[in-house]
Order: structure tokens, then sequence, then C-alpha cells
């Protein structure tokens, strides 16, 4: 059965632990919704699970998962869609075009493109300019990557920020039926999700060091800025 594990994971930023360390197991059709207020460290935490940061400490394994390449999964990164707070689409480039890109860049076998945008309610954009549209809907397109390519593990991070209660409650659906069809779901929020059954792991605040009390070495702006756009 698909699972990720997560065993004495500390996670931070450069050198700092900004949450852990904690330990938490997920399976197939689960949802595990992370809470906290500001600053806990659920994005550090999110970013961490995709690979796109190094844990501090501890591990996180994946089991019962096949990669694109055919071989059994090793990372959660090979098997999941990462949707950050930034919606990781160019201004300038179509809907279409900009679903094309993810399509290719994460290996296809998903729905089509027009027949994500209808799922997520958003019929008849594909041809518009990212820019043009509304903040809800640019939300919106970048969500129907998860249905453009398919992946077993969705991590998102506010996915509903800026969608209203009618799409919200489409994406819960949505999420409802990745997990009926024995998908993962590890979603950070403040707010209710619109789905039935979820797990919390409520991560809570730690002291961080005052700037002139953190270690040397790092650069922060760069780590920030390589981050940015995702
Ligand atoms: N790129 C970065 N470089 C250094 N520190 C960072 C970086 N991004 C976040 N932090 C720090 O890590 C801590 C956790 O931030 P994180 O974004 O993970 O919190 P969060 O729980 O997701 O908050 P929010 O609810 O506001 O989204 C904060 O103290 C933040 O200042």
């Amino acid at each position: 059965m698909l699972t990720i594990d997560a065993a004495g994971l500390a996670v931070g930023r450069g050198r700092e632990t900004v949450a852990g360390p904690l330990d938490f197991a997920v399976h197939a059709g689960e949802a595990l919704v992370v809470t906290g207020p500001n600053g806990a460290g659920k994005s550090t935490l999110l970013r961490t699970l995709a690979g796109l940061l190094r844990p501090l400490s501890g591990r996180v394994t994946v089991a019962g998962a096949t990669a694109p390449d055919g071989e059994p999964a090793q990372t959660v990164a090979e098997i999941a869609h990462y949707v950050g707070h930034r919606n990781a689409m160019k201004p300038g480039v179509s809907v279409g075009d900009n679903l094309s890109f993810w399509r290719d860049y994460l290996g296809g076998g998903g729905r089509s493109i027009e027949a994500a945008l209808a799922a997520i309610g958003l019929p008849d954009l594909a041809h518009l300019p990212f820019s043009y549209l509304s903040a809800g809907q640019q939300r919106r397109a970048s969500l129907a990557r998860l249905l453009v390519v398919e992946r077993p593990v969705w991590i998102l991070d506010e996915p509903t920020s800026a969608l209203d209660a009618a799409s919200q409650q489409r994406f819960g659906a949505l999420m409802e039926a990745h997990l009926a069809d024995g998908g993962i779901v590890i979603a950070a929020t403040h707010q209710p999700l619109g789905m039935a059954a979820v797990r919390e792991l409520r991560l809570e605040p730690r002291r961080l060091p005052a700037a002139d009390e953190r270690s040397g070495g790092v650069d922060e702006a760069a780590i920030a800025a390589a981050e940015g756009w995702l």
C-alpha cells in the first residue's frame, strides 16, 4: 500500500530548525492537513516533503509506489505534485501552454488540458494569457495541473486561498475523488478544505534566533530568490 513515513523529521531553513522532530505516516486514501499559526513551519514541511528542501534530521520514506520510470519510487518527489503558495505559471503565456509545460515536464498521463480545466470549473479559458485571469481563476488554473498529470501524492500549500465557496466545494470533491482512487493529499491550510475525513498535524511555533544570533554562511536572500518562483 502507498505509504509516506516520516520519522524524527526536523525541517528548517538554512541550519535553523523550524519544526520537528515529527513522526507521522500517511497511507493511500488519507488526507493529512497541516495546521498551525503563521510561521510555524507548514510551508517548510511541505517543501521538504516535496524534495525542495533537505530534512535537517530524520527521514521521509515512501513505499508501495512506482516512479514514472517504472522502478519503485525512492522519494516522495518522484510521485508527487507540489502546488505552493505561488501559482508557478508564466503570466504572459496562455493557460493552455502553461499546463502543456507542466504536462511535458512532469511526464503526462492525465486528463486533456480542456478536460482538466472543465473539471476545475474553467472551461473555455485555455487561450487566455494567465495574467488575464482573476486571482481565484489563476489559483484554479494552477490546480488544474494536478489533473493533467496523474501523480498519487498531492502536496498543497493553501490550495483554496482566493477560491470562492463554490470553487472550494468543487476542489474538495476533486480531492475526495483522488483519495478514493488511492491517492494521498497533504495540505497546509488555515481554512476547512471541504473534505469529510482528514487527519490533522498541528505545528506549534518555535522561537527563531534573532538575525545577529544566526549562524553565518547561509545566504538567506539567495535561497529565497531561488525558491521564489515555485
Ligand atoms: N526562504 C527562507 N529563508 C529563511 N527563512 C525562511 C524562509 N522562508 C520561511 N522562513 C522562515 O521559516 C519559518 C517558517 O516559515 P513557513 O513559511 O514554513 O511558515 P508557515 O507555517 O507556512 O506560515 P504561514 O501560515 O504564514 O504560511 C518562519 O519563521 C519564516 O520566517
